[in-house]
């Protein structure tokens, strides 16, 4: 391997992470931008690009509030690159076009951020208008916003059903993601949820679309998260433990309502392994995404962990996926736990637990693989980390 010709990341940071947050968002993302170049041992005159998700979208609901141009205009940055990637492959899509930036020598480091504003926004529906309240629904949009389906809960639930109708998914199975989460969340001092989950209170919880009940679904957040991606050849200017972008993939699939496979997992899953000689035993923790509880189950089938349709049995009972399992899972809480940080925080506590910085959620051994993922519907995105 040709250190100088690979990606690393080399610095994370993020801001306080809340519900309802009484700061702007901007300055959320200020201050991950800060603690990431401070993490890097890195100046704000050596950053020349920027990387985000998903770009110059509306920002309805909050989801996209802060964009490449902003953030380059208030820091002044000196970029030579920069990308909104409204159509990456996923919010990880965007740190994937940073790495392919740094390999073709248009950067040397990209600062990639995911700034979310849903908590404040749903309080705010004047400014950021919810989505029944807006007049220009279009694409998929158009088809189930008539019929009150504004949720992706209710679209998820759909894949869910299949899966518990066609291979035998049960809602104790799902269960473990949700218990799993805030088990971890409650030794993360970040994390929204500080307390661990029973399976009664999981139970007992009420119904949002069915199977899913609320500890099932995400909650809206407050917070920015920063990746800092680097040149191979720039390691010299950097002060923390490098982690390399070994192999990315990701998918923009169509889907329709009758796929038993919730989509863009599997198609990733399968480029993922093209695109490296490691393999699933390889790896020593995985961090996928958990807008819902059923996500991660999909990404295990869809990595090749399991065949499809064994997810819920992989994880069954809970030990597989826990700190101390074959396969620890969200080791920071996931989304259900640390809070919607929409993708990137799955970066984030990947480079955390293969630094060995995880504190009390570190993980034992010497981790040296991990994977994270964002998103798994019809847009997915994988990324293969490594502690050379
Ligand atoms: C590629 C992609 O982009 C794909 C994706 O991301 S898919 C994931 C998308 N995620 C979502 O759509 C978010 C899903 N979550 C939700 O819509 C909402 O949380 C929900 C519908 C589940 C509940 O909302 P709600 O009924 O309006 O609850 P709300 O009145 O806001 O809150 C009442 C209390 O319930 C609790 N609560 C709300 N949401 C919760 C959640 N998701 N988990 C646990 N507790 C929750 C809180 O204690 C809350 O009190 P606070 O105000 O102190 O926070």
């Amino acid at each position: 391997m040709n250190v100088a010709q690979e990606a690393y990341i080399t610095g994370i940071g993020m801001s306080e992470v809340g519900v309802r947050l009484t700061r702007s968002a901007l300055g959320l993302t200020l201050d991950a931008v800060k603690e990431a170049i401070a993490d890097a041992g890195l100046t704000l005159d050596q950053i020349d690009g920027v990387a985000t998700y998903p770009g110059k979208m509306q920002s309805f609901l909050g989801f996209s509030p802060v964009s490449s141009d902003d953030l380059i205009e208030v820091l002044g940055l000196k970029t030579r690159w920069h990308i909104g990637a409204a159509e990456a492959t996923a919010q990880l899509g965007a740190i994937t076009e940073a790495a392919n930036a740094v390999k073709a020598g248009l950067a040397r480091h990209v600062v990639c951020f995911r700034t979310v504003y849903e908590a404040a926004a749903l309080a705010r529906p004047e400014e950021f208008p919810p989505l029944e309240r807006r007049k220009d629904v279009s694409g998929g949009s158009q088809w189930v916003s008539p019929f009150g389906a504004f949720s992706a809960a209710n679209w998820t639930a759909q894949f869910a059903m299949r899966h518990m109708k066609r291979y035998g998914l049960t809602r104790e199975q799902l269960a473990q993601v949700a218990l799993n989460d805030h088990a971890n969340a409650a030794l993360n001092p970040r994390a929204i949820v500080k307390k661990p989950l029973t399976m009664d209170e999981y139970m007992s919880a009420r119904l949002i679309s069915t199977p899913f009940c609320l500890y099932d679904c995400d909650r809206f957040t407050d917070a920015s998260t920063v990746v800092i991606v680097s040149a191979g050849d720039a390691l010299d200017e950097i002060k923390a433990t490098p982690i390399r972008i070994a192999a990315s993939a990701g998918s923009v699939e169509r889907y329709s309502w009758d796929q038993a496979e919730w989509a863009g997992a599997y198609p990733t899953g399968r480029d993922l392994w093209k695109n490296t000689d490691y393999k699933p035993k390889d790896v020593d923790t995985v961090q996928f995404y958990d807008g819902f509880a059923f996500q991660p189950i999909t990404w295990l089938e869809g990595l090749g962990f399991c065949e499809v349709g064994e997810g819920g049995q992989f994880i069954e009972g809970g030990k597989r996926i826990a700190r101390d399992g074959e396969l620890p899972m969200n080791t920071g809480g996931g989304q259900l736990g640390w809070g919607r940080l929409h993708g990137f925080g799955f970066a984030y506590e990947s480079v955390v637990q293969l630094r060995g910085d995880g504190g009390a959620r570190q993980i034992a051994g010497d981790p040296r693989v991990a994977i994270a993922t964002s998103g798994g519907g019809p847009m997915a995105a994988a990324l293969l980390l490594t502690r050379d």
